[in-house]
């Protein structure tokens, strides 16, 4: 730890150590949930999810409501609920700050076949790391918050800030529902509300912790090509139609070319250059580049500098082909025309792109592409979520408290980077209530999220938990400081 530790903080600090079998006992019981949001059969999971983690927080005496959002219309016209939002509070004493958390304990899909080692769902430690879907992206970091809570609380420490949770369980999914809740509640739930705090990104690297001040947003296109009204031999009529499947194949493939240049015309128009102050701030980052591509698992990177790595992952869009609904995916070959497939993609948003003129250059783009390919088939293109990119003002105080509680357990300064990933409700903190947003990363760089090898380490949770129960006592500090200061140009 770096400088003296206050009384509080080592008695923080040693609870934590002491009791970090019972936290990772916490974060195996969420995880066996299997909270997946992109598969409709699997909502009564992400639902139980929600109810154990309103339960948790109840626990800790925190007034807690399950709110209800909704249904979301499925591509096929059927209605399925919502997940309902956590929304709960612990302190209402106005002489203190309020911070509101934000996390998600939905998960991306997973299955042992996708290439897991471990039981995608059943919590497994190995050589220090916790492998699991959910345990970094984002059940780890969510729980992490909620066990330094319960550190003060058994500690019969008096919480320095007064807290609230917005906990949702449509992340993966684009956070369906979550703004009208946001605007519903913007003068009520988040009225009082001073800092709001996110941990839902990675580190750059595995051993230094980092900042984040920037993410993108994301638009997911569904485009589908139909032909008769049932699968078709292919060696019975293969040959004399033009095939749903090499119509869409041509349509992919027309999107994006080998170097990860997105070939929609007017797509790059609106994204707005690079400035002297932002490389600035990527020349203080350091990057060790094999480390990079050992830590995400690639042996080669289309760019070799750290800016123009940095600028395409962070700054400009990129186009990602997702997969295929309607052909036939498990092993073997079905020698069958396929009569209605669809292909998933997504382009991710970066500043000042406009999602309603990405989407109209999507359709107009793909539907000429299929015109010149003259086939009877059926095109239908649609957008299914669109959401923002986010950047913070770096100078925002509640960098600097992040800062303080970072070089008290890890000794060091984080780098402040952006990333290339999407939180929905970022933006919506931004624009809706205007409150300032911190994101907080806790997991290092080589977690894996939504991967097959998806991990947290043991470390960067447990530490993770020390460093989010020193940012309460920092926030609170430098609260006081700005309160003071202000008080002090009013009367002067
Ligand atoms: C960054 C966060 N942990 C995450 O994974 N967000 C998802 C959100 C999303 C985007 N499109 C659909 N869902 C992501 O960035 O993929
Ligand atoms: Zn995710
Ligand atoms: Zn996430």
């Amino acid at each position: 730890f770096s400088g003296s530790l206050s009384l509080e903080e080592k008695r923080l600090f040693q609870y934590i150590d002491e009791h970090q079998d019972e936290f990772v006992q916490n974060l195996a019981e969420w995880v066996a949930v299997e909270s997946d949001s992109i598969q409709p059969q699997l909502r009564g999971e992400v639902t139980r999810m929600m109810k154990i983690a309103a339960a948790r927080l109840q626990d800790l005496g925190a007034k807690t409501t399950l709110v209800d959002i909704g249904v979301q219309q499925l591509p096929d016209g059927q209605n399925i609920s919502l997940p309902p939002v956590i929304l709960a509070k612990l302190g209402e004493d106005p002489l203190k700050p309020t911070v509101c958390f934000y996390g998600h304990v939905d998960v991306m899909p997973a299955k042992i076949e996708d290439g897991w080692k471990t039981r995608p769902y059943i919590l497994t430690e190995i050589d220090g790391n916790f492998y699991g879907r959910g345990t970094t992206d984002n059940k780890g970091p969510v729980l992490a918050w909620i066990n330094a809570l319960s550190t003060y609380i058994n500690l019969n420490i008096d919480l320095p800030v007064n807290i609230k949770f917005l906990i949702e369980g449509m992340e993966e999914s684009g956070s369906n529902g979550l703004e009208e809740l946001i605007q519903k509640e913007k003068d009520c739930f988040f009225s009082n509300v001073d800092y709001i705090v996110i941990s839902d990104n990675l580190w750059l690297t595995t051993k230094k912790p980092a900042l984040t001040y920037g993410t993108r947003g994301n638009a997911c296109f569904s485009v589908e090509v139909s032909g008769g009204e049932k699968d078709l031999h292919s060696g019975g009529v293969g040959g004399i139609i033009n095939e749903p499947m090499s119509d869409l194949i041509a349509l992919l493939d027309s999107l994006v070319n080998s170097s990860g240049c997105i070939l929609i015309p007017g797509i790059y128009d609106d994204v707005i250059p690079l400035t002297e102050e932002e490389m600035k701030q990527y020349e203080q980052i350091e990057f060790d580049l094999q480390e990079y591509k050992a830590n995400i698992g690639v042996k080669k990177i289309l760019y070799d500098t750290k800016e123009e790595i940095f600028s395409h992952l962070w700054r400009l869009p990129s186009l990602s082909i997702h997969g295929i609904e309607g052909a036939f995916y498990e092993p073997g070959i079905k020698t069958v025309i396929p009569s209605r497939v669809t292909g998933k993609f997504s382009i991710r948003q970066v500043p000042h792109m406009d999602l309603s003129k990405v989407e109209h250059q999507v359709k107009e783009y793909l539907e000429n592409v299929f015109s010149k390919r003259k086939s009877p088939n059926k095109l239908m293109v649609s957008m299914q979520m669109g959401a923002m990119p986010w950047v913070a003002n770096i100078d925002d105080p509640q960098y600097e408290a992040a800062k303080k509680a970072i070089k008290r357990v890890f000794n060091q300064d984080p780098d402040m980077i952006r990333d290339g990933s999407t939180i929905p409700i970022a933006r919506m903190f931004q624009d809706i209530t205007e409150k300032s947003v911190l994101m907080f990363p806790l997991g290092a760089a080589d977690d894996g999220e939504h991967s097959q090898k998806e991990k947290i380490s043991r470390s960067n949770y447990i530490n993770g938990t020390k460093v989010f129960a020193s940012f309460l006592l920092e926030i609170s500090k430098l609260h006081k400081e700005l309160q003071k200061a202000s008080n002090l140009k009013t009367v002067t």
